[in-house]
Order: structure tokens, then sequence, then C-alpha cells
């Protein structure tokens, strides 16, 4: 039998309550797949568990509940098989751009020369146009390069999976708009797959395969997964034209507006499953 690329069966994240024997439930009967090359990102409210979320699939957290299988498998603590990109970029500051990206490279193929390395790295830089600044450590980087790096690091590990979390989130609009099309750029040309999250409902629908909804917190759920079959490749300029575009735009706000708290008051029954609603909006 074939597998979904990457399946989240039944998670579920709780911590203990105020009182003793209560629980607190962040988020439960998250069920959903991701296939080969798909870009998926997630929107919520602050405090519904996406982070935990990208937590539990780079390895870094447990579930309370539930299953992840990549490939079939259960996935068990941080791997090279999984590249993860945190908003404050978490760079060596003692190590240049270069270096930043080589590092991930030589842990990745040990057994590559200095040569092969370097090259490598270097294409990834010029991917995310850093390659003048190879020689430059974090400091003297502007806060966008800083995350270009990071994205350039991410990448050229080439992990089955790359988890991004708000990595556009400290950067102004501009540098934000400029980044974006470069991750557009880089990920055209990996083809891999990616979960992000983003609080950008127009970020989303430029990157993203599928949206995925999740209501409030707490006993939060994933509850629709919105399908975005936009062309590619796409442009921020000329998305907004594309008669699809409002639609789920203005469907992705009114979840997020109108609907996010409706099902969170109810915990879930112990074997009810929570799958989200598939939504498709194309004309
Ligand atoms: N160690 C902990 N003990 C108790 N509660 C915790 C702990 N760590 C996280 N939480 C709670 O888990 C919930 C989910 O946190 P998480 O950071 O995953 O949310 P998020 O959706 O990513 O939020 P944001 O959009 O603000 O980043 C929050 O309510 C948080 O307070």
């Amino acid at each position: 039998m074939s597998h979904p690329f990457l399946e989240i069966e039944n998670l579920k994240k709780s911590y203990p309550g105020k009182e003793k024997g209560q629980e607190f439930v962040v988020f439960e009967g998250a069920n959903f797949t991701i296939d080969k090359g798909e870009f998926v990102c997630v929107i919520g409210h602050s405090g519904c568990g996406k982070s935990t979320i990208l937590n539990i699939l780079a390895g870094l957290d447990e579930a309370s509940d539930g299953f992840v299988f990549m490939h079939g498998k259960d996935i068990s603590g941080p791997s090279l098989e999984r590249g993860v990109v945190f908003q404050n970029y978490s760079l060596l500051p003692w190590r240049t751009a270069l270096q930043n990206v080589a590092f991930g490279v030589k842990a990745r193929w040990p057994k590559w020369s200095k040569e092969q390395v370097t090259d490598h790295s270097l294409k990834y830089l010029e991917l995310v146009g850093l390659k003048d600044a190879e020689h430059r450590k974090p400091s003297q980087l502007s806060g966008g390069m800083r995350q270009r790096v990071s994205i350039a690091r991410a990448f050229a590990t080439q992990p089955q999976l790359l988890l991004m979390d708000e990595p556009f989130g400290a950067l102004d609009a501009l540098t934000r708009g400029v980044i974006q099309e470069e991750l557009i750029k880089i990920w055209g040309e990996t083809k891999q797959t990616v979960f992000m999250i983003t609080h950008d409902v127009d970020e989303a629908i430029l990157l993203s395969d599928r949206i995925l909804l999740m209501t409030n917190g707490p006993h939060a759920r994933v509850a629709e997964s919105v399908k975005v079959s936009i062309d590619r490749p796409r442009k921020r300029s000329d998305i907004v034209h594309h008669p699809d575009y409002y639609k789920i735009r203005n469907h992705l706000v009114d979840f997020l507006v109108n609907r996010s708290n409706e099902e969170n008051t109810v915990p879930l029954h112990s074997q009810e499953s929570a799958t989200p609603v598939e939504v498709d909006l194309a004309s």
C-alpha cells in the first residue's frame, strides 16, 4: 500500500491544567496529509498551536497523543530530513553567510570535498540573491538578508520536509514581498515539500497549494483544507487579478473573523475524528 508523504493522525497536545488532575488541551484530533512536493500553509489565531504542530513535525516537541508518519514511518526526534526556518534567523553569529550555509551542507554530506560544499552552498546563496554577501557575518547583514541566509541554508541541505515558522514575520512589507518571490523561485527549482506557518492571508495564497485553517484554542482543530488552484508561476502583482483570488481571500478572512471560534467549545469525544473539510473554490 502506498502511503501519503506525510500523515498526521489524531495529533493532540495538552499540558497539565491549573488544578490538579486537569488538562489544558491546546489542540486535538489533528488529521491531515501532505503530498510530496506540496506547499502547505497553516493559518490560525495566536495560541491555537501552530508552532507546536510544527515543532512536533520537526521532532523538537512531543505530541500528547497521535502519530506523525513520514513515508509510512513514525518520526522520532530531529533529523536532517526535516529542515526548519524560524522567524529569528538562528544563524551562527561568528560564521559568515557562506559558512552558515556550508555548516548544514557539510553535516548533510560529510564525504563531500571542501570545494563541493562551497560550490553547492554558493549556488543556494545565489538563488536568494546573496552571492556578493558570502563573506559577511550575520551582524553585517540586514534582517532580510539574514532571513535569506536561513532560507538558503535550509534549502541547501535538501531536506525531504521543510518547516517554516513565520519566516517573514519580523520583516517590513517591502522586504517581505521580495523574499516571498525568492522563496517561490527557490521552491520552483527544488520542489521540496513545505509546511509553513503564516498570519498573512495574502502570503498564504501567493505561496500555497493548500491552506489549513485552525480554529481557536483551547481544543483547537484543523477545521478546513482550502485548495489554491491558481496557476504557477505566481507573481504578487498578477495574482490579485485572478478570478479566484478574492473568493479564496474572502473565505479565509471570514473563517478567521467569524468562524474560527465556533467549534472549539466542545472537546472531542475519545474516538471522534476531526478530518478537515476540503474546500475548493476554483471557478
Ligand atoms: N510549557 C507549556 N505549558 C503550558 N502551556 C504551554 C506551554 N508551551 C506552550 N503552551 C501553550 O500552548 C498554546 C499553543 O502555543 P503555540 O506557540 O503552538 O501557538 P501558536 O498558534 O503558534 O501561536 P502564535 O501564533 O502566537 O505563535 C499556547 O496557548 C501556549 O500558551
